[in-house]
């Protein structure tokens, strides 16, 4: 046993947890260790005397990580009491990139054992690592124990660490695997992960075969192309619309119509396997773009910076402050996708936004809902957008009239497209 523990905890010892008690605040952090710390416990303000458990998933797999997290969430609300609160837990090796295992924190104040028992099933059958918390001793001291299964199907524990505390990191965890998780910087990349879902998603397979049948891009095009951005409701399809007469060209979206029939069943994966759909969606479109810039301007409505701007807003968990500096490289341009002569982005106050969506009355989608209720969410995509480069985008007040902003945005592309 000794020798077991010492192992794990050479395996774990770089390694810190994070978990988030308020998305407003930094998460808490906290190390294992063999001996117990001198320093203020680490859980004393958060949690009153309840039972606690944290799980995380154990494979080496990235797609079966990704399912199985997302699975578990939905597993863990339908079958834990409803006194039991699950927080999302990261466990991370300090500013590593692609060092995240993802997992939850449970509080449970349900004193029953029904806890136990979801754990112990989840234990039996599913790519798990379960652990419980106890808070002992005179000075109150927390600590982890590791579940283990027995050969004949119980559960026991099998290793324990004491918990202390741990420095907040440099960067927060939740940026540390956006690159080729959520936001992906080649075709290649996007490619693999669709591929690599073709036996779990059956769809995946049409997506694909859509994908190698597109038009290559040059670098350059012949006429400009103009990529229009922003929020949902702050009037992408009114300006892009009227644009595309005023100038006489030829309008596209990302993602293509093409792949309209698979939008709603890959809004429903992890994001993982969401984000590389959208990837692909826009290299399907910038092979539309240098078809059709060689006869006439292109106005698209959205393409990278929407990828990349909603991929980072969702992955940085808590404040705004989270997100990766500007200049950090995951605000840059995948190499092998067309670059646009101009990105515009149109900006709203949430007020105006909110009226104009209340107006349109439309069915919303999961992330518009999730933008009317999470004003840190709409800022962080904001400020994303604003961070991308390579090219940067425009911001234009689109409170004006229609009108107004058309002429605002033509008298922008007759300035920077020589148009
Ligand atoms: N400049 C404007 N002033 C007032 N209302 C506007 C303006 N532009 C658009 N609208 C109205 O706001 C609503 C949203 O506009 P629109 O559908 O063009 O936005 P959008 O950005 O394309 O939205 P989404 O991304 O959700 O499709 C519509 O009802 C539209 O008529
Ligand atoms: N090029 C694109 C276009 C859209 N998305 C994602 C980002 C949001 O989740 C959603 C918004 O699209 P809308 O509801 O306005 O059609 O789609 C993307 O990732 N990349």
């Amino acid at each position: 046993m000794a020798r077991r523990m010492m192992s794990r905890l050479g395996q774990w010892s770089s390694y810190v947890f994070a978990v988030d008690f308020d998305t407003n605040s930094d998460p808490i952090y906290f190390a294992l260790a063999s001996k117990q710390s001198e320093r203020p416990q680490v859980f004393r303000n958060v949690l009153a005397d309840e039972m606690c458990y944290s799980l995380h998933v154990q494979s080496d797999d990235k797609i079966e990580r990704a399912k199985f997290y997302g699975g578990l969430k939905k597993k863990l609300s339908k079958e834990l009491p409803p006194e039991c609160t699950i927080l999302e837990m990261s466990i991370f090796q300090p500013n590593v990139k692609d060092s995240v295992i993802k997992g939850y924190f449970l509080k449970d104040a349900s004193k029953s054992s029904a806890t136990e028992r979801v754990l112990g099933e989840l234990l039996r059958n599913d790519p798990v690592y379960v652990c419980s918390y106890l808070c002992g001793g005179e000075d109150r001291q927390w600590s982890q124990h590791l579940w283990s299964n027995t050969e004949d199907g119980w559960v026991e524990v099998l290793e324990k660490y004491c918990v202390v505390p741990a420095e907040k990191p440099v960067h927060h965890p939740s940026t540390l695997n956006i690159i080729n998780y959520d936001v992906f910087y080649s075709f290649e990349d996007a490619y693999k992960v669709l591929q690599q879902c073709v036996d779990i998603i059956p769809e995946s397979k049409a997506v694909l075969e859509l994908v190698d049948q597109r038009l290559k891009s040059k670098e350059k095009t012949d006429f400009p192309v103009i990529v229009i951005e922003g929020l949902d409701a702050t009037g992408k399809t009114t300006l892009t619309e009227s644009l595309t007469e005023a100038l006489g060209a030829t309008l596209l979206k990302s993602p293509p119509q093409c792949l309209s029939p698979w939008r709603a069943r890959f809004d429903t994966e992890p994001p993982l396997i969401r984000r590389a759909f959208y990837a692909l969606g826009n290299y399907l479109t910038a092979g539309q773009i240098g078809q059709e810039a060689r006869q006439a301007p292109v106005i698209v409505d959205r393409y990278w910076h929407s990828t990349a701007a909603y991929a980072i807003a969702t992955a940085v968990g808590g404040k705004l402050g989270n997100l990766p500096q500007a200049g950090s490289e995951v605000y840059g341009w995948p190499g092998d996708l067309l670059r646009p002569s101009l990105v515009l982005m149109l900006s709203l106050s949430s007020q105006e936004r909110m009226r104009r969506l209340q107006v349109r009355g439309q069915d919303k989608t999961m992330e518009e809902e999730e933008l009317e209720a999470n004003h840190l969410f709409r800022q962080k995509v904001e400020e994303a957008y604003q961070r991308i480069e390579g090219p940067a985008c425009v911001t234009v007040d689109a409170s004006p009239s229609p009108d107004q902003v058309l002429q605002q945005v033509l008298l922008l592309i007759r300035e920077k497209c020589h148009l």
